[in-house]
């Protein structure tokens, strides 16, 4: 009987995950993780992470399966929370959800899983697992969820070939709906719960409130970008080649104090990212400001009247080539080719026509439309169809 070590988090995915591995004959442990207990920083005065496990262990006694529980802050703190300070510091915006499954759901959590004598992992994502034999070997594919309200595929985008060997998505097929229907019907205690929402170690707690306890606050200046601001000039538009049209596209344009005016304070530049509107306390204009850049190095916030501002729009992004991560290796293009895909910068985003075009440093995604708010640090993922074959860092 192969035997699977199902990650269960005290939600109704994951329940349904353990149920229907169990209904298929597998022999199955329930594996709770704790991932987060740092006193100096406050997460949350409530203590959700109790609760949960004590969901998760009601479910696998519900189950009949055998029930652990795995402390993995440490791990946690070093590879994700700091990770975060650190990428907030320059100015980035990382991503501690794809990271988090990278890192800790299918690496140290898998590791002890399989010390544990497992021959996979399950978890109660929607997505889906399959596999082709090709040259003779084993290529595992990894698919969106067939609920494509719930598609979480893009949360994966870092996993490796190697990783997706070990691992099962039992609920891939199913509509959210249905495994609500199934933890009623088996009356398993998680039916009703609500969904988390992201940021899986935050819990409750904003964003915001959580970077301010360790970045420093600093008071600098938001500047409004009028929207009619050309920020290029023209011989820029004049390309000798594909790679120099491709460095234009994708070009982060470095705005400048007297790219605008000041319009108000802020209390440090690296609170914000793109696109936000939030928090910037800043009235009196017709149209909401949105954040179009940031700049750490002299504490500055450029914004742009209305979600329309040329100022967020870009067509391209670039990938540094260490930062490029193909799951199908087989289909990973070569310097100088190009490939058609689908592609989306952040989750649940409609996917996007783009082209990939590698070059000797790195590869560049391309859009059939301009996009709004590519973010450095955020990863993006390329698809054919359902099947995600790629991922990478923006640059
Ligand atoms: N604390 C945890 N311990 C063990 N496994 C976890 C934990 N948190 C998440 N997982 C696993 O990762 C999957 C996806 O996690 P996510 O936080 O996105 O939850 P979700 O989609 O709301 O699912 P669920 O309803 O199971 O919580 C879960 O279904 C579960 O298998």
């Amino acid at each position: 009987m192969k035997k699977v070590v199902v990650g269960l988090s005290g939600g109704v995915d994951s329940s349904v995950a353990a149920y229907l591995l169990k209904e298929q004959g597998y022999e199955v442990i329930g594996l709770f993780m704790k991932n987060w207990h740092d006193d100096s920083v406050t997460i949350s005065d409530e203590c959700p992470w109790l609760d949960d496990s004590n969901d998760a262990m009601m479910v696998a006694d519900k189950l009949g399966i055998p029930f652990q529980t795995v402390d993995l802050s440490e791990q946690y703190k070093e590879r994700i929370v700091d990770y975060m300070f650190n990428e907030y510091e320059r100015g980035r915006t990382p991503n501690p959800d794809v990271l988090c499954n990278r890192e800790i759901k299918f690496d140290v959590f898998m590791k002890i899983a399989l010390s544990l004598g497992a021959d996979y992992v399950a978890t109660g994502h929607y997505c889906r697992k399959a596999e082709i034999e090709k040259d003779g070997e084993t290529i595992y594919r990894l698919l969106s969820g067939k609920d494509n309200n719930k598609d979480q595929s893009y949360f994966l985008c870092q996993l490796t070939q190697e990783q997706l060997s070990k691992t099962l998505f039992p609920i891939g097929e199913l509509q959210k709906s249905e495994v609500r229907k199934i933890a009623a019907e088996q009356n398993l205690v998680t039916a009703e719960k609500k969904d988390s929402q992201g940021l899986c170690f935050i819990g409750k707690v904003r964003l915001p409130d959580f970077l301010q306890q360790k970045l420093r606050p600093k008071e600098g200046v938001i500047v409004e970008v009028p929207a009619d601001k050309e920020v290029y000039s023209e011989e820029e538009k004049d390309f000798n080649s594909k790679i120099e049209e491709l460095k234009y596209l994708s070009k982060k344009y470095q705005y400048q104090l007297d790219d605008g005016k000041v319009v108000g304070k802020h209390q440090g530049a690296h609170y914000f990212t793109k696109g936000q509107r939030k928090g910037l306390a800043v009235g009196g204009t017709p149209e909401p400001l949105f954040v179009i850049d940031t700049d750490v190095n002299e504490n500055i916030i450029y914004t742009g009247q209305g979600k329309d501002h040329p100022g967020i729009y870009r067509k391209a992004l670039f990938i540094d080539q260490d930062e490029v991560h193909w799951i199908r290796r087989d289909l990973a293009i070569k310097t100088d080719e190009e490939k058609k895909v689908k592609a989306r910068i952040r989750y649940r985003q409609p996917l996007q026509d783009a082209t990939l075009y590698q070059t000797g440093n790195g590869m560049y995604v391309v859009f059939e439309e301009p996009q709004a708010s590519i973010t450095e640090g955020q990863f993006v993922a390329w698809y054919n169809q359902d099947e995600l074959l790629g991922s990478g860092v923006i640059s």
